[in-house]
């Protein structure tokens, strides 16, 4: 990339997705799993406060549940959250990309960098969002945090009826894998594109870059960046606060 447009990608401003239309059916019952409460407030507050504490954020669209965008407004409006960052709340769909697309669809011009944060990684640390911007900047169309794995991991054939054993197909190379976390940061224009060719529905939205046969570089993840997906991601996510509070002296 060359100097003019690096410097003009560094003062582009960035707006952030984030995705929190889901239902939390493997959490559990009960309401839909952005809305529950970690540490008394709600994983949706917790998600943007920490994508907003990036002052390079201006605008966070939050992706409702479809029949939650009511709520959700009260919600943002009951809990501090930064001046300098603009609010948009808008319902969402039936899949996580469709929600991400809903969102994308609402986003004002001027905002050339999109990160897409799930609502159910709420205690991913700034400098993770801060790297994942900058990796954007330097020129990279998409960029996701990960982490090598900690597990050997295994490809499966899968059952064909419940309770079958699975015989294993293969042992990828862990040394060459990576789990991936977000925010996903994308120059816009590509993630537009990307929403509007994939058809297939994928999981995360570095996949539909790489179906256009666009290079989607890894910057590395953190721990805290975890998912809220079983409940004992609560008891982590309770625990991690709790270290947060004391190690801030409260
Ligand atoms: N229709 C959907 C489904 C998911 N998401 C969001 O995508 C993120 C990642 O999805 P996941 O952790 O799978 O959340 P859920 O779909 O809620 O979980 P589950 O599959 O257990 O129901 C979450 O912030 C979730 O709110 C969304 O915005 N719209
Ligand atoms: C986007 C994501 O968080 C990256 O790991 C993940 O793919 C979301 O998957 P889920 O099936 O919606 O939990």
């Amino acid at each position: 990339m060359s100097d003019d447009s690096r410097s003009s990608q560094a003062q582009s401003s960035v707006a952030a997705v984030i995705p929190a239309a889901g239902r939390g059916v493997r959490l559990g019952p009960g309401a839909p799993k952005a809305l529950r409460a970690l540490n008394g407030t709600p994983m949706l507050i917790h998600a943007i406060r920490a994508l907003a504490a990036s002052r390079a954020v201006s605008l966070v669209v939050v992706v409702a549940p479809p029949d939650g965008a009511a709520e959700v407004k009260t919600l943002l409006d009951a809990h501090a959250l930064p001046d300098r960052t603009d609010f948009l709340v808008v319902p969402g769909g039936d899949s996580r990309q469709e929600s991400v697309k809903l969102g994308l669809d609402a986003l004002p011009p001027g905002h050339d960098i999109v990160l897409v944060h799930d609502a159910a990684r709420p205690l991913v640390p700034v400098d993770t969002v801060d790297a994942v911007i900058e990796a954007v900047r330097d020129g990279a169309p998409a960029v996701v945090p990960a982490l090598p794995l900690a597990d050997t991991v295994k490809e499966v054939e899968p059952a064909a009826h419940p309770g079958d054993p699975e015989p294993v197909v293969a042992t990828p190379e862990r040394a060459r894998l990576r789990a991936v976390q977000t925010p996903q940061g994308f120059d816009r224009a590509t993630l537009v594109r990307a929403h509007e060719t994939v058809t297939d529905n994928v999981t995360d939205d570095a996949s539909m870059v790489e179906q256009l046969g666009l290079t989607v570089v890894v910057v590395p993840g953190h721990e805290e960046a975890f998912k809220v997906t079983r409940p004992l991601d609560l008891v982590l996510a309770e625990a991690v606060l709790a270290r947060r509070r004391l190690n801030d002296g409260f």
